[in-house]
């Protein structure tokens, strides 16, 4: 009998964007791709950097995902060949560990016939992740803001002005998200809730529109970035570099390391090179690299 094998390719994210800690991220043209052959016994192939750092056994975040979607539906998960090709970098801010649990989740949903909805693979991948920015996205492309509504989740769209390009400096060490989130304080002032309310309303209109003024203003945050920019070795150069050389803004990707400026398309060049100089006058290799908005999401 013929092999049968599900290929899924899921974007990386960057979460927060500033002021939308933990409920708004956007879909980037970077991948990681996952294949699931139902075999004899569990086993994995990894390609790709840093392919020994994935685990290669029962903890691997893709198949708890997998496992996860066949406990939904009330099946004992069967034994698979898990392919993995990484294009996304471990532990440095954008979405790698979603783009696993989305990556499990829909390839166990695919060979298991498509039992389950979009939207309820979409809540078992936040109840995983336990906020929604990244997986959000991944799941479904573009930008995405997710905020509770009862039980549920009301999801939407942020349309993402075509002037704008997300430009990802990503530093050669790497930060975890957990240890990125002991940092911050559980509990803020009302001052700091509000600032970033009326600065993340700010955001999306000015992502929607491509008002350079406004994106100027709007990334700004006081819920997560004070705490955090300690963490990433060279953060002050790296901004004072992207913004001298035009960049919009610049924010921490995620839980960071990698900075995300935005920038408008015909600065992206000479933001790129003073990113990435800023960064190796500190000792710091960094890839930066101009992107796109993926619209997709997994495949
Ligand atoms: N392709 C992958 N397959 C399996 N597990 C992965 C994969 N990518 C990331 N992970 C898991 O996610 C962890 C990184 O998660 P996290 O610290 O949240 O960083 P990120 O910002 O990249 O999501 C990795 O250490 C690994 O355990
Ligand atoms: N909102 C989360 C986002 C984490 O994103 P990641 O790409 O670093 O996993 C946070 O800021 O902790």
């Amino acid at each position: 009998m013929a092999e049968t094998t599900i290929n899924v390719t899921v974007p990386a994210t960057t979460a927060n964007l500033g002021a939308g800690f933990d409920c708004i991220g956007a879909a980037l043209t970077l991948y990681n791709k996952f294949s699931f052959t139902k075999a004899k016994e569990l086993s994995f192939y990894v390609t790709g950097a840093e392919a020994e750092r994935v685990k290669a056994d029962e903890s691997n975040l893709a198949y708890q995902a997998f496992v996860k979607l066949y406990e939904h539906i009330g099946q004992v998960p069967p034994p698979v060949r898990i392919g993995i090709e990484l294009g996304v970098p471990l532990a440095r801010g954008l979405g790698s560990s979603a783009t696993a649990i989305v990556g499990g989740l829909v390839g166990a949903n695919k060979l298991a016939g498509s039992p389950v909805s979009e939207a309820d693979v979409m809540n078992l991948a936040i109840a995983i992740e336990g906020h929604p920015d990244n997986v959000v996205p991944a799941l479904i492309g573009g930008c995405r803001l997710a905020a509770t509504y009862e039980q549920n989740w009301a999801i939407c769209d942020i349309p993402w002005h075509e002037s704008i390009v997300p430009v990802v400096a990503i530093p050669d060490f790497e930060l975890s998200t957990a240890e990125a989130r002991r940092v911050l304080p559980t509990q803020v002032s009302r001052a700091d809730a509000i600032f970033n309310a009326a600065h993340l309303g700010l955001l999306i209109r000015a992502l929607q529109t491509g008002d350079g003024d406004w994106l100027k203003a709007a990334l700004q945050d006081r819920l997560h970035q004070p705490y955090r920019q300690g963490l990433i070795r060279g953060f002050d150069l790296v901004q004072g570099a992207a913004l001298e050389a035009g960049a919009w803004g610049l924010v921490i990707s995620g839980a960071g390391p990698t900075l995300l400026a935005l920038v408008d398309k015909a600065q992206a060049a000479g933001v790129e090179k003073s990113m990435a100089a800023a960064w190796h006058s500190t000792g710091v290799m960094a890839d930066v690299r101009s992107l796109s908005i993926d619209t997709q999401g997994a495949k």
